[in-house]
């Protein structure tokens, strides 16, 4: 089993039968199959479980395998060029574990306390930068990158520091583009029609992977399964559109946020990266849900209160995982913690119990549950996820009537700060740019 989905405990808050939806579901899969619908140009990804860049992914290895020594990369991006492999990263991680190279993010905000010091850090490290934007002039990895670039080529000299910058970025336009030619950098490409949040198959997420010594084989045999449970569009069959169809039947009967709830400290940024994917992709022309998350038992002391009784809009999404660490709870003599009741029992056995306690109270508390269980949090199902929430998002969005690639509310706040910033006429030029690109 890679992914099962029970929406039992949302579909009894609701009128009508969520396959009331399969007819429309099934005009959507077509449109998405037929690449008819809106923003149709960027439905690359769709098939990159298959059909990834299977020449950069060898050159990947070899790029590797030249610096082995390496103790850090650098990974400069924001967005869709940072969000997905920062998850996985943080998916497949044994706590505690250190990788070789580390793989540091940079260029995802504009913290100058963060950036100075990165550059004090890496003085003394051996490192290599891999720099990832599409456009080349988003503005925090572009800081980012300037300093890192000076930084670099003082360290190492110009010719090496060009031998140590790898960048993906578009094919043939854009800042980074024109960039890394004149340099002679290694060069990785984002497709036009793969927009950035849907491009962590692509080299975006595949160099980082491959640097931190993830099995990339497993995350792309996770996300062909994916792929392959997506293609009969009958909701009783494919778990992606019931989710979708179930989360957009939620909307319509009122809900307006939806909590990704996990209970593994391991999930919390792969949230991250669902927030970008459905806040970016659904949130337009007044409509979508609101997308948050929380990590529970952690946050049930924070935010529980508020879900179990606040104000009566949201659901939940949990993500389940089957198969942890064993680890009995100790006996201990004096009890005065009075967990003695537990003793002998497995932690994975009490956060269980905490989930279905959680779920009964906040099913009670009219907050609808979909659960998603999955086996292991191992790049298999990290894969697996990636492109389950992908098309979910893609038939999600169709059934809200709105254009899942595109994301024009983001350039305002840029358009404000270029202009605080003394930038006129080129920053709408950069705007116009940027929406070509991504
Ligand atoms: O890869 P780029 O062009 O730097 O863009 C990074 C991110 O910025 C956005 O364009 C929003 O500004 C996202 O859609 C994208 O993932």
């Amino acid at each position: 089993m890679s992914l099962k989905i029970d929406i039992k405990k949302a579909q009894q808050f609701l009128d009508k039968k969520v396959t009331i939806l399969q007819p429309r579901v099934n005009e959507v899969h077509k449109m998405i199959k037929e690449k008819t619908g809106l923003g149709n140009d960027f439905l690359g990804w769709l098939d990159l479980p298959y059909a990834y860049n299977k020449e950069e992914v060898e050159r990947i290895y070899k790029l590797k395998e030249q610096f082995k020594n390496l103790d850090v990369l650098v990974v400069v991006g924001i967005g869709g060029s940072y969000l997905g492999a920062k998850a996985g990263l943080e998916f497949v991680k044994e706590p505690f574990k250190k990788s070789k190279p580390e793989i540091i993010f940079a260029g995802n905000h504009l913290s100058a306390n963060y950036l100075k010091n990165l550059l004090k850090y890496l003085n003394k490290k051996n490192y290599a930068i891999n720099v990832i934007s599409k456009s080349g002039t988003t503005t925090e990895p572009a800081v980012a990158f300037r300093f890192l670039k000076q930084h670099i080529e003082a360290k190492y000299g110009v010719e090496e520091a060009r031998r140590r910058i790898f960048a993906t970025t578009d094919k043939a336009r854009g800042a980074l583009f024109q960039l890394a030619t004149q340099e002679g950098y290694e060069k990785f490409v984002i497709e036009d029609n793969v927009g950035g949040r849907f491009s962590v198959l692509s080299a975006v997420g595949l160099l980082p992977f491959i640097f931190a010594g993830v099995d990339v084989k497993e995350i792309l045999a996770g996300a062909q399964k994916a792929y392959d449970d997506a293609q009969d569009p009958d909701l009783k069959k494919n778990p992606a559109y019931l989710y979708a169809a179930t989360r957009y039947a939620l909307y319509e009967s009122g809900k307006a946020v939806e909590y990704l709830v996990n209970y593994e400290p391991r999930l919390g940024f792969f949230a991250e990266w669902w927030k970008q994917l459905y806040g970016e992709s659904e949130g337009k022309n007044g409509k979508g849900l609101l997308v948050n998350s929380a990590s529970f038992t952690t946050d049930l002391h924070s935010l529980g209160q508020q879900i179990q009784d606040g104000q009566r809009i949201i659901f939940e999404t949990v993500m389940q995982v089957k198969k942890t660490d064993k680890l009995a709870i100790p006996f201990d003599d004096a009890d005065l913690d009075k967990l003695n009741y537990i003793a002998g029992k497995e932690v994975s056995y009490v956060n269980l119990q905490a989930l279905l306690g959680t779920q009964m109270a906040h099913v009670d508390g009219n907050v609808p549950n979909i659960l998603l269980t999955i086996d292991k949090m191992d790049a298999y199902h990290f894969g697996y996820l990636v492109y389950f929430f992908e098309i979910a998002c893609a038939m999600s969005a169709y059934l809200l009537g709105v254009n899942p690639f595109d994301q024009p509310g983001v350039e305002a706040y840029k358009k404000n700060m270029f202009a605080l910033l003394g930038k006129k006429w080129e920053s709408l030029q950069q705007t116009q740019e940027k929406k070509q690109l991504n």
